[in-house]
């Protein structure tokens, strides 16, 4: 039988769900409602005034003097179910005041919103007729963590990599202003776009000043300056926004100065022309040390941002105003949490307590997975299946080692210094850490600078977010054939955060450039070896890796694996119906699905393939010979990964007679679930996929 195009896989998820909210089953349905209900189910909690307000306009019939009352509601609202659910806590509760400022002045069933990365969106979705469904936020079938148009009208992107709002609002301001040529500028609908400090710190957010500033496009941006990133915000413009905020007498002067020019007219008669002199004269006198005023921007700030009435009124006299306008508003991150002042970057993400989010679902999968299996298993593949250490932690100890014997060894993040398991390196080799703040393209860049220099720079970055460094990895990195290692964690599917996040493409994306080494660890101590045999390699090298916990209670020992080496891949299990090629991660499920099949006795060879460049090709070839069907797995799109790469091999092997299933993610965006092996066990990923799929093969195998 001929080899299998990925289009041509017979496929264990439904195809039909994977973008669209309408898509959902009514099992999922029900599971979000049920959640939805769990959020106060004694209904005691009174929040009159958020109760009125489903939607913008029932906010805007609120008196102006009851906002602080709603604020107050709302606060309270989000500290009692993102605690449940799990989510950006502490981004959310420091825009209360700023959100409902801004729907009150603005009407985003017509103006725009873009909310940066849209972390911070859930006082929006609540403010826009979400409320009711808030307990089922992140969890599956439920509400996304971010904004998403196929949630509501008034979310305009699925966002979640930093930095573009700013971008996007200009492109629809210059589309306001072309589709309404004729319509007086105030009244045609006003493009907003809300950043973060650390995500204003992203080279596409300047390039959208350095555009907005100089086309002058009526529109606002407002910088919610908290201080943090996830961690401490870093950088120039971290400094540069402190030194504002400290200068209190300063920025009172300023204040007054801005709002007397902000009320001056700015086009008319001759009168009108001298105060505007006046009033440029004024503005350079006073604030021509900000830097957004010298691109062009207007610059009005820094307010608090916690007085929703002062932001009402400062935003109604801005909606007026022409121009590129940058309301610099001071938060706090977490506001009202206990944790707020003394560790932010705490109440950044809460963590869902593991008995209000453990779905039906995956509980049955794992009571379904008894202990003798996973133990017997565990026995002959020498590893058992239950929960080690974090992969990213795995990461976190590989790196100390290596840094420890090799003085060259640097590691860089993009502001995710505890997300990537940098913590432990950054405190121990602080002048060799390198946090670039939310500049992946700079950082990879610098990467490839430090490596030119003689050092080893391992770039530690989430698999999603390496795409926004993509063409430095392709010519700082790849083309000057420098040895980059790039640890990508969160490679693969990552639960809660959804399509945003899911690190699915970089096999994809990574293996057409020449001379890259793709590896994967299947454990913790594959993590190490990979990593210390990556950092003697004389090029790029992609390591990736899940969220997740490795495999717990490792039997074989170091010495007994085979050797680290490029290109080849280790036999775990040796069977004669069906081979499966295992990449990283999932090693644990085709051993676990071996382990079943056999009660069954039916016998599959596990490879644990280890490198997806270069292939075990003389292994494969083997492996093609004597097996009628091979089956690839991987956590990663299908098209285009590990499993494509072995298809291309056996075009070059031969070797048609055998037949190749690829499987991995297939063509879709796969929404947000609960947990990662939800998300696995969709597209049939897990071991019950895997056993269905080596079972259908052999009754195909069977007719022929
Ligand atoms: C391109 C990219 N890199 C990294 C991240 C991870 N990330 C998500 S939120 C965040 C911090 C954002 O800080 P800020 O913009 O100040 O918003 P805050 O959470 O403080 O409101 C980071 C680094 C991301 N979303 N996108
Ligand atoms: C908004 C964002 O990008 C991060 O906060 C992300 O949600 C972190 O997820 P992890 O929990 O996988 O670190
Ligand atoms: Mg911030």
């Amino acid at each position: 039988m001929d080899s299998s195009t990925p289009e041509d896989e017979p496929t264990a998820f439904d195809p039909s769900v994977g973008g669209s909210m309408a898509d959902r089953s009514a099992d999922e349905a029900q599971r979000a409602a049920e959640l939805a209900a769990a959020v106060d189910p004694t209904g005691l909690v009174q929040r009159t005034l958020l109760d009125r307000v489903g939607s913008p306009e029932a906010l805007k019939s609120l008196d102006r003097s009851e906002l602080p009352a709603l604020c107050d509601e709302l606060r309270s609202f989000l500290l009692d179910t993102v605690q449940a659910t799990g989510g950006h806590l502490g981004s959310n509760l420091g825009v209360v005041e700023l959100t409902v400022a801004l729907h009150w002045v603005y009407d985003f069933g017509r103006d725009h919103i873009v909310l940066d990365t849209s972390h911070q969106s859930y006082p929006h979705k609540i403010l826009t007729g979400r409320k009711d469904r808030f307990g089922s936020l992140r969890q599956t079938g439920g509400l996304c963590g971010f904004t998403n148009p196929h949630e509501s009208p008034f979310d305009l992107f699925h966002l979640g990599h930093a930095g573009t709002s700013i971008s996007l609002g200009v492109g629809l301001a210059i589309a306001s202003a072309s589709r309404h040529p004729d319509e007086d500028p105030n009244l045609r609908p006003q493009a907003v776009a809300v950043i973060g400090d650390a995500s204003l710190g992203a080279g596409v957010a300047f390039e959208a000043l350095n555009h907005a500033g100089a086309r002058g496009e009526r529109m606002l941006v407002v910088l919610n300056d908290n201080e943090w990133s996830i961690a401490q915000s870093v950088g120039a413009l971290a400094r540069y926004l402190s030194r504002i905020r400290t200068n209190r007498t300063l920025m009172r002067a300023r204040q007054e100065i801005g709002n007397l020019i902000a009320s001056i007219p700015v086009i008319g008669d001759k009168v009108d022309r001298t105060l505007d002199q006046v009033r440029e004269v004024l503005r350079h006198a006073i604030i021509s040390g900000h830097v957004f005023e010298e691109l062009g921007v207007r610059y009005v700030g820094p307010l608090d941002g916690h007085d929703v009435l002062l932001l009402v009124d400062q935003l109604e006299k801005i909606r007026q105003l022409d121009g590129c306008i940058l309301l610099h508003t001071l938060t706090q991150k977490g506001k009202g949490h206990p944790d707020a002042s003394e560790h932010p970057e705490r109440v950044h993400a809460a963590k869902p307590p593991n008995s209000i989010v453990k779905p039906a679902e995956a509980q049955a999968r794992y009571t379904r997975e008894s202990e003798k299996v996973l133990a017997t298993a565990a026995q002959r593949c020498g590893t058992t299946l239950d929960s080690g250490i974090s992969y990213t932690q795995a990461f976190g100890d590989a790196v100390l080692e290596c840094a420890r014997g090799d003085l060259r060894v640097h590691a860089i993040t993009a502001g995710m210094p505890s997300g990537t398991g940098l913590g432990g390196f950054s405190k121990e080799f602080p002048t060799r850490f390198h946090d670039v703040g939310i500049t992946e393209q700079h950082g990879i860049a610098m990467a490839a600078g430090m490596a030119k220099g003689g050092l080893r720079p391992i770039v530690a970055v989430y698999s999603t977010f390496l795409q926004r460094g993509y063409d430095q990895v392709f010519q700082e990195v790849a083309l000057q054939e420098l040895p980059v290692v790039f640890a990508m964690d969160r490679a693969g599917l990552v639960g809660q955060d959804g399509p945003t996040h899911n690190g699915v493409f970089d096999i994809a994306f990574q293996r057409i450039f020449p001379g890259f080494t793709l590896c994967a660890p299947r454990d913790a101590t594959d993590m190490r070896r990979m990593l210390a045999s990556a950092l003697e390699l004389d090029g790029p090298v992609g390591l990736r890796y899940p969220r997740g916990s490795c495999p717990g209670h490792e039997r074989i020992t170091e010495s007994e694996r085979a050797p680290m080496v490029p290109g080849r891949a280790e036999v775990l299990l040796d069977g004669q119906d069906v081979a499966v090629w295992a990449y990283g991660a999932l090693v644990s499920e085709a051993i676990l699905a071996a382990e079943r099949l056999r009660e069954r006795d039916i016998h599959i060879t596990v490879v644990d393939a280890r490198y997806a460049k270069p292939l075990d090709e003389e292994l494969l070839s083997k492996h093609l010979r004597q097996h009628r069907t091979l089956i690839t797995l991987e956590e990663h799109q299908r098209a285009g990964g590990f499993g494509s790469a072995v298809l291309e091999a056996q075009s070059r092997i031969g070797e048609r007679a055998c037949h190749v299933r690829t499987l991995g993610v297939p063509d879709a965006y796969q929404e947000h679930r609960t947990q990662r092996e939800e998300q696995l066990a969709h597209c049939g990923l897990d071991a019950a996929g895997l056993e269905r799929i080596v079972s259908t093969a052999l009754r195909a195998v069977k007719r022929s």
